[in-house]
C-alpha cells in the first residue's frame, strides 16, 4: 500500500474505526489517531516521543533505554531495509512500539534475513502506520511528550474508552524506576568488537595486557560495550543494583555508568550512594547518558524532565575546550541542570539545540560523562574518541 494516505489526527474519542483502520494511539488528552497495525496485535501503554534518525531503527528499537516509550519516526520510510540479527543493541527491543507513516514494504537490503513487521511480531512489538507523523511531531513538539497507548487488532476491534482510561492512569516517567527492569540478572564478561562491513562483528583489542573497566548496567547498549573492548578494554558487566563491594571485587581499572531508561532521580536512590563510594576511590570513571544523570546527581547536581526530549542522530553538541562541533546521537528525556553542578563540575560539552548541558568533567576526581551517545548505533561516529580518552587513562593495576 505505498500509496497509502495517512489518516489525519486528531480525531475525537467518540470517532468510529474508519475503514480498514486496524491500529490505534490514543493519547491521554483525549486525541484519538488511527492508522494500520503491524507486528504483534495487543495494547501498549507509554511515553510517546519522536526520533529523528533516518536510519538505525532496529537499534533505536533495541536501545534498552527506550523502556517505557513508543516511538514516532519523522523520517516515513521505517522497515525498507527489513531486520537483521547484527544490528541489535539487546536482544529483544525494549520500545513498546513505533508510529510511523508509510506501511512496511518489502525489504531491500543485503544484510536483511525478514521483514521488519515479522521481527516485530516474534518480539511481541506492536507497530502503527498510517500516521501523520509530522502532525504527531509537531504537536509533541508544541505541547509535550503526552503518555499514550498504542493498539493493533487484525478485526478492527477497540474499546476507545477503555484505552483512554489507561493512557490516563499511566503514572508517567518521572520518578519511575526502570533500570532494575533491563538491567542484566548476572554477572558476565563482555567479549567482542565493533562491526566492520565485510567482516561483522570482530574480536575485541588483541592487547596484552588490558585495563579491566567494570561496567554497571543500567540498561546498556551493546555497541558501548564494543567501542570500550576495541578501545583495549577488558570488560565486566555488573547489574544496575550492584554494591559497592561487588564493584570492588573486580579489581576496576576503570568503572563505566551506562545509559539506560527511566528517571534518573528514581534509580539515583540506590545507584547515587554506590556511585559517592566509588568516587571516593579516585579510579577513573565515565558515565554516558543514564550514566551522565546518575554522576551529576552522585556530585550533588540535579535533574529535570525535559519538554520534548532529544531523540535523533544529528544532534550538534559544542566541545567547550577548542569549540569543535560534534554531531551526536541523542535519546534522552531528562537532563542534567547545568547550573545545579557543584564548582568540582567544569561544563565540557553544550546542547547547540538548546544550550542545555550535554556533557561535564571533574576537577577533583577522575571522572567524565556525557550526556548524548559516543558509540552511536545509529548515527555519527564524531565522539567515538571519548572512548579512547577514557580506556587510554586508564593503568593496569601491577
Ligand atoms: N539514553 C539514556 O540513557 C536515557 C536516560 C534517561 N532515561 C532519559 O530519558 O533522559
Amino acid at each position: 500500500m505505498a500509496d497509502a494516505k495517512p489518516i489525519a489526527m486528531p480525531a475525537k474519542v467518540s470517532a468510529k474505526a474508519p475503514d480498514g483502520a486496524t491500529g490505534v494511539l490514543v493519547l491521554s488528552t483525549g486525541d484519538v489517531a488511527w492508522g494500520r497495525g503491524f507486528g504483534a496485535e495487543g495494547v501498549a501503554v507509554g511515553e510517546v516521543c519522536f526520533h529523528t534518525a533516518m536510519t538505525g531503527y532496529q537499534e533505536v528499537m533495541t536501545d534498552p533505554s527506550f523502556a517505557g516509550q513508543m516511538v514516532t519516526f519523522t523520517f516515513p520510510h521505517i522497515g525498507n531495509v527489513g531486520a537483521n540479527p547484527d544490528d541489535l543493541e539487546a536482544d529483544d527491543p525494549h520500545a513498546l512500539g513505533i508510529i510511523v507513516r508509510e506501511d512496511v514494504t518489502e525489504p531491500s537490503n543485503f544484510r536483511s534475513v525478514e521483514r521488519l513487521d515479522a521481527w516485530m511480531a516474534k518480539h511481541g512489538r506492536i507497530g502503527l502506520a498510517g500516521i501523520d507523523t509530522r502532525a504527531l511531531t509537531k504537536r509533541i513538539r508544541v505541547g509535550g511528550a503526552p503518555n499514550g497507548v498504542i493498539a493493533h487488532s487484525a478485526s478492527g476491534d477497540f474499546d476507545i474508552p477503555a484505552l483512554l482510561e489507561k493512557a490516563r492512569a499511566w503514572p508517567g516517567l518521572e520518578g519511575m524506576d526502570l533500570a532494575k527492569d533491563v538491567t542484566t540478572e548476572t554477572h558476565y564478561g563482555w567479549e567482542g568488537g565493533v562491526w566492520k562491513l565485510g567482516f561483522g562483528y570482530g574480536a575485541a583489542s588483541g592487547a596484552e595486557t588490558k585495563p579491566h573497566v567494570v561496567a554497571i548496567d543500567y540498561g546498556a547498549k551493546r555497541n558501548i560495550y564494543r567501542n570500550l573492548a576495541a578501545a583495549g578494554a577488558k570488560v565486566s558487566v555488573l547489574p544496575a543494583t550492584a554494591t559497592y563491594d561487588e564493584v570492588m571485587a573486580l579489581a576496576p581499572d576503570g568503572i563505566f555508568l551506562s545509559n539506560g531508561p527511566g528517571d534518573p532521580a528514581a534509580t539515583g536512590h540506590y545507584a547515587v550512594p554506590v556511585i559517592q563510594q566509588l568516587l571516593e576511590t579516585r579510579i577513573p570513571l565515565f558515565g554516558i547518558c543514564l550514566g551522565h544523570q546518575l554522576l551529576a546527581l552522585a556530585v550533588g547536581g540535579r535533574t529535570t524532565k525535559m519538554f520534548q526530549g532529544h531523540r535523533g542522530a544529528n544532534h550538534p553538541v559544542k566541545r567547550l575546550a577548542d569549540g569543535v562541533v560534534e554531531i551526536t546521537s541523542m535519546n534522552h528525556g531528562f537532563a542534567v541542570i547545568g547550573e545545579s553542578l557543584p564548582e568540582t563540575a567544569r561544563e565540557t560539552h553544550v546542547s547547540l539545540f538548546d544550550g542545555s548541558n550535554a556533557g561535564f568533567e571533574l576537577t577533583d576526581r577522575p571522572a567524565f560523562s556525557v550526556q548524548y551517545h559516543p558509540e552511536a548505533s545509529p548515527g555519527p561516529q564524531d565522539s567515538l574518541y571519548l572512548f579512547e580518552k577514557f580506556v587510554g587513562s586508564l593503568k593496569v593495576a601491577a
